[in-house]
């Protein structure tokens, strides 16, 4: 990787950067500190001639066992720590770096590499468990409006000038992302909008980035198969947040999460700015709006800003007032960036809708894929549906097992009218037992819902998402809301060993089921079972309350 062109780096330069101490091997020390580096790989497989092969310990191999190829495929050098070093032994051949934690100083090498990037173009970066994407598309589409030409990293896609292209990480490793920024700055993009998963900053991805404003939206029970903790969890987020990675930071504060994090932020000296929606809370700003509405007003100490989330839902406000508040703190003018967010925005996969015309319900495609993320979802549409809610609840395999059931629970407290239990991505599990431990959260839901006499909702599990597509079709009328949650943009579906795909569109599934069920009614009256469980009824613009 790199984009250093023919003239690179010499090894003695980049053995100074890392802080490493340069082994030489057979040929002589400053013979080896002259060769030149052209750039960066972590993946043997990627090598290019006269890269530095960065060779790591990860969770399952240390990349030492990969030298061999590395240098094979033509790496101009290697750098380790004194585990690999040991496990390579014998001279690899090329001129080989010791330094204590390679993973750390890979960022900067490949920063190095690429002429500092992220030194010539502001780069926002936006971290949370849920939120990051919206937010990132929300500000990319301003940035675009107030001619920053940005460039995108994110869950979905890419963007590199004006090229988008799809991604295949939320964030890429070091080298990815500096090439990015790299080839970001030479294709004319003058900002870059970056999601921060908390698997990057763990793992450092992020080192040697210079960000102008990071953000984080909140932190709720997610990742746990990786972090163990929600303690773990809280400090891979919260490494985002010192004067080394960014000069400014804005803080959702509705959870403890979000106040800790302004704390600790601040101590280190990183100047922050706070947003509240709960009423009293203490934030720098407020949000503040008629529930159910888009529009809503923030109030700070730069005025009033009225402004609407181009999404429906509580949760979209926040992530709208996220990125004015992360446009404000880059010094753009208030009423310049009130106009940049008045406009539509195509978050793929996120509250989108799939249109099949008259006498079909409303169906949209969302990513919730958590427990909070479900819940705010559900209540979104709840508030907007006139019929019945109809919902998906699903988890993917191979990840955090003690969500499912708080996802089951979710949809049934939020005001799902029928629930269909079925697969997301199941990867390398046995998929009814994911869903059976979906099922266990929503049985209990229902229970509780019973025991306090309240309505409760109708239950299905359905064996394919296929089929749960097809059974929630049928279920509804032009008065109803179908949410389908869990894969939103995703384009595939994971089933077998890692990496197994086969190709699964939700989008385009709705549109094979509704043809295969047949044409519909177009009248409301004739379509469609009765009311459920409340709401006001859906619709595009904001339903009064
Ligand atoms: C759990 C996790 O994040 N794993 C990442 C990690 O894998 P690992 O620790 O198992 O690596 P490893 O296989 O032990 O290899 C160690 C080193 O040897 C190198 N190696 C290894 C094998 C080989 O044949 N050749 C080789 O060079 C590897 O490049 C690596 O540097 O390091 C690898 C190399 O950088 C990543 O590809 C891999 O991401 C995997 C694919 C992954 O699925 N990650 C997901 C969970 C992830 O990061 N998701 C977040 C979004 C999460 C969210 O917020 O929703 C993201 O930012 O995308
Ligand atoms: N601020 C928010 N708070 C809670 N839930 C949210 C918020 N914003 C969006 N969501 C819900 O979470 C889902 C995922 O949103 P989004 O993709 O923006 O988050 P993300 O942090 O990028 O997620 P991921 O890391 O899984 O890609 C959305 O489809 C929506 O249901
Ligand atoms: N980045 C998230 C995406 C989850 C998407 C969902 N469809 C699933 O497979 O669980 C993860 O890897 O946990």
């Amino acid at each position: 990787m790199g984009t250093c062109g023919v003239h690179g780096r010499t090894v003695a330069e980049l053995t100074a950067c890392a802080g490493a101490e340069l082994r030489a091997g057979d040929s002589a020390a400053e013979q080896a500190g002259n060769v030149r580096i052209l750039g960066v790989s972590e993946v043997h497989t990627e090598v290019r001639p006269g890269d530095l092969f960065v060779a790591l310990q990860g969770r399952h191999h240390h990349g030492a066992s990969k030298v061999a190829e590395a240098v094979a495929a033509g790496a101009g050098a290697v750098l380790t720590d004194a585990a690999g070093a040991r496990s390579i032994g014998r001279d690899p051949g090329v001129p080989l770096l010791v330094a204590e934690h390679p993973r750390a100083v890979l960022g900067p090498l490949a920063s190095l590499l690429n002429g500092h990037p992220s030194h010539h173009l502001p780069v926002f970066g936006v971290t949370g468990t849920n939120g990051k994407t919206t937010t990132a598309y929300i500000l990319e589409a301003a940035l675009r409006r107030l001619e920053q030409h940005p460039g995108l990293v994110s869950t979905p896609e890419t963007v590199v000038g004006t090229q988008r292209g799809p991604s295949r990480m939320t964030t890429p490793s070091a080298p990815h992302v500096q090439d990015l920024l790299a080839r970001m700055r030479a294709a004319g993009n003058r900002s870059a909008v970056m999601e921060v998963s908390s698997h990057a900053l763990d793992q450092e991805r992020v080192n040697g980035v210079r960000f102008d404003t990071v953000a984080f939206t909140n932190l709720t029970h997610e990742h746990l198969d990786y972090h163990g903790d929600m303690e773990s969890y809280f400090h891979a987020k919260a490494r985002l947040f010192t004067p080394e990675f960014a000069a400014r930071a804005v803080i959702v504060v509705d959870d403890d999460a979000g106040w800790r994090l302004d704390r600790l932020a601040r101590r280190r000296g990183l100047p922050t700015v706070t947003l509240g929606t709960r009423p009293g809370a203490a934030a720098t700003w407020h949000l503040a709006g008629v529930e159910g509405a888009d529009e809503f007003e923030l109030h700070g100490p730069r005025g009033p800003m009225r402004l609407r989330a181009p999404l429906p839902g509580e949760h979209n406000r926040v992530n709208t007032a996220l990125a004015a508040l992360m446009l404000l703190g880059a010094g753009h003018p208030l009423q310049e960036v009130a106009r940049a967010l008045d406009g539509p925005v195509r978050v793929p996969g996120r509250m989108e809708r799939v249109d099949l015309g008259p006498g079909w319900p409303t169906v949209l495609v969302d990513f919730a894929h958590t427990p909070d993320a479900t819940a705010k979802s559900v209540s979104a549409l709840r508030a907007r549906t006139r019929g019945r809610l109809v919902v998906t609840a699903s988890s993917g395999g191979d990840r955090d097992t003690s969500k499912r059931e708080l996802t089951g629970r979710a949809v049934v407290e939020s005001g799902a009218d029928v629930v269909v239990v079925t697969d997301d991505n199941p990867r390398s599990e046995d998929p009814a037992a994911i869903r059976a431990a979906v099922m266990r959260g929503v049985d209990a839901a229902v229970q509780r819902l019973r025991a306090a006499g309240q309505p409760i909702p109708d239950v299905v599990e359905a064996s394919t998402r296929r089929d749960a597509i097809r059974t929630a079709l049928e279920l509804t009328g032009p008065q109803d809301t179908v949410a389908l949650y869990g894969k939103g943009h995703e384009r595939w579906m994971e089933i077998g060993p890692p990496g197994a795909r086969v190709p699964f569109v939700d989008s385009d599934e709705v549109r094979v089921a509704a043809r295969q069920i047949g044409p519909r009614a177009a009248s409301p009256a004739q379509a469609g079972p009765p009311p459920g469980r409340g709401g006001s009824g859906w619709s595009a613009a904001p339903v009064a309350p």
